[in-house]
């Protein structure tokens, strides 16, 4: 089936980033058509499951930065749709306290008037009972963080995207790109054409970058989602506002570790693993590795004394990093009606609504309302594989 319409813009991709594209181009008053190669919803990406970190605390300035809009945003889009999408827990920060990354999470944090409490080892068992501070780490609170509902707040963007007039289709993958002033998009299903066009495929970002000429430096990996059930059910419940944690960035293979407070599944605590093991995302399954259970499994028997430190539910989902773990969002270098949005290397969720602004600005040619230098590809250098 083809269609005759031309579109303003074709979005390729309804994950997080793509679904708020799609819904920020409406909002212009652009026509659009937001193209999904599975049944919507799915699991086969990155963007599922019920529960994300929200966050000002990071190392660098301008991503806590851009979270001051964020939050707004995010619920300006529960108002409009008149569902709740993000829930305050806090976000505990642990790590040791004169490492770099815990320096440069509290320093980030104090600089930008982040509001946070600082625990000592002292007090920390009383605002934090049911968990272990490892000997010489500090901790931190970042108050306002919390959990985001993920897979309501993609149902309510395209929603939003929708009552706005836009298209989705989904089980149509898109098969090739045919670039110029206006793109033509084939897909499984139909031939589509547009002003612009937007690639948001999450792990497929260099499958279709490739119709485009373009390789990013993008690794894929399989992250097994592991929850692990409460001895005592509540101890770690998100209704007793039982914080989402991290540990920062250290040599040590046991500090990559995060969780969030029991709530998707009753009595169960989600903690993982933040590296995963390098997959195709079309063959995510046959990617078994479960080495980092083992590292988990340390550090749950070790600060976690409420849990069973066996996991009791193992999900997956998928990061696409880039060599420095920032965002990816820039234009084709020969086709500037061409803009994507990749590598959001395990943290883009919570950043969705900015995301969706940028790159809507980017694919209407205006000035980005925010710095992207740390995100456009020619700081990759001689990484970027051009055929053009
Ligand atoms: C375990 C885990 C925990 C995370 N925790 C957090 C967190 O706490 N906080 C946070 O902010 N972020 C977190 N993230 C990161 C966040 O979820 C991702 O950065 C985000 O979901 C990426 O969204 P995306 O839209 O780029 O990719 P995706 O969700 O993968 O979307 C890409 C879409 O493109 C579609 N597509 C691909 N190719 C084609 C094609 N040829 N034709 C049509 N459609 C196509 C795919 O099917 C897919 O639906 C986490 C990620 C994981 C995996
Ligand atoms: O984006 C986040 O907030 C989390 C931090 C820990 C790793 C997974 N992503």
């Amino acid at each position: 089936m083809s269609s005759e319409v031309e579109y303003d813009c074709i979005v390729i991709g309804a994950g997080v980033q793509g679904s708020f594209t799609a819904y920020q181009l409406a909002k212009r008053n652009k026509k659009t058509l937001l193209l999904e190669q599975f049944v919507l919803p799915h699991t086969r990406g990155s963007s599922h499951g019920q529960t994300r970190i929200i966050r000002k605390a990071y190392e660098q300035d301008f991503y806590t930065q851009m979270m001051d809009e964020c939050y707004k945003l995010w619920s300006q889009l529960e108002r409009e749709a008149g569902v709740t999408l993000y829930r305050q827990t806090g976000l505990l920060v642990m790590g040791p306290e004169h490492s770099d990354s815990y320096l440069l999470y509290k320093n980030t944090m104090e600089r930008n008037n982040v509001p946070m409490v600082i625990l000592t080892p002292e007090n920390f068992s009383q605002h934090i009972p049911n968990v272990i501070l490892a000997e010489g780490d500090g901790a931190l609170v970042d108050i306002n963080a919390g959990v985001l509902y993920a897979d309501r707040a993609l149902k309510t963007v395209q929603g939003q995207f929708q009552k706005l007039g836009g298209v989705i289709r989904d089980k149509e993958k898109v098969t090739d790109i045919t670039p110029g002033p206006v793109v033509t998009v084939s897909t499984s299903a139909g031939v589509y054409r547009a002003k612009s066009l937007v690639i948001t495929a999450g792990p497929w970002a260099n499958k279709l970058l490739a119709h485009i000429g373009l390789q990013l430096p993008l690794e894929v990996q399989k992250i097994n989602v592991c929850y692990w059930e409460e001895k005592v059910p509540g101890t770690y419940d998100m209704k007793k506002r039982f914080p989402c944690f991290l540990l920062t960035e250290g040599e040590e293979s046991d500090r990559h570790i995060y969780g969030l407070p029991s709530n998707e599944y009753p009595g169960l605590v989600k903690i993982c693993y933040h590296i995963g093991s390098e997959t195709d995302p079309d063959h995510r399954d046959k990617q078994t590795d479960r080495s980092d259970i083992g590292i988990l499994q340390r550090f749950v028997a070790r600060c976690f004394p409420g849990l069973i430190p066996e996991p009791a539910v193992v999900e997956s989902c998928m990061y696409t990093l880039t060599p420095d773990s920032h965002f990816v969002l820039d234009c084709h270098p020969a086709y500037s009606n061409i803009v994507f949005g990749a590598g959001f290397s395990g943290h883009g969720f919570k950043f969705g609504p900015i995301i969706g602004k940028l790159l809507c600005e980017l694919s209407l040619g205006e000035v980005p309302s925010y710095d992207l230098s740390p995100f456009r590809i020619r700081r990759f250098q001689g990484n970027t594989k051009s055929a053009l």
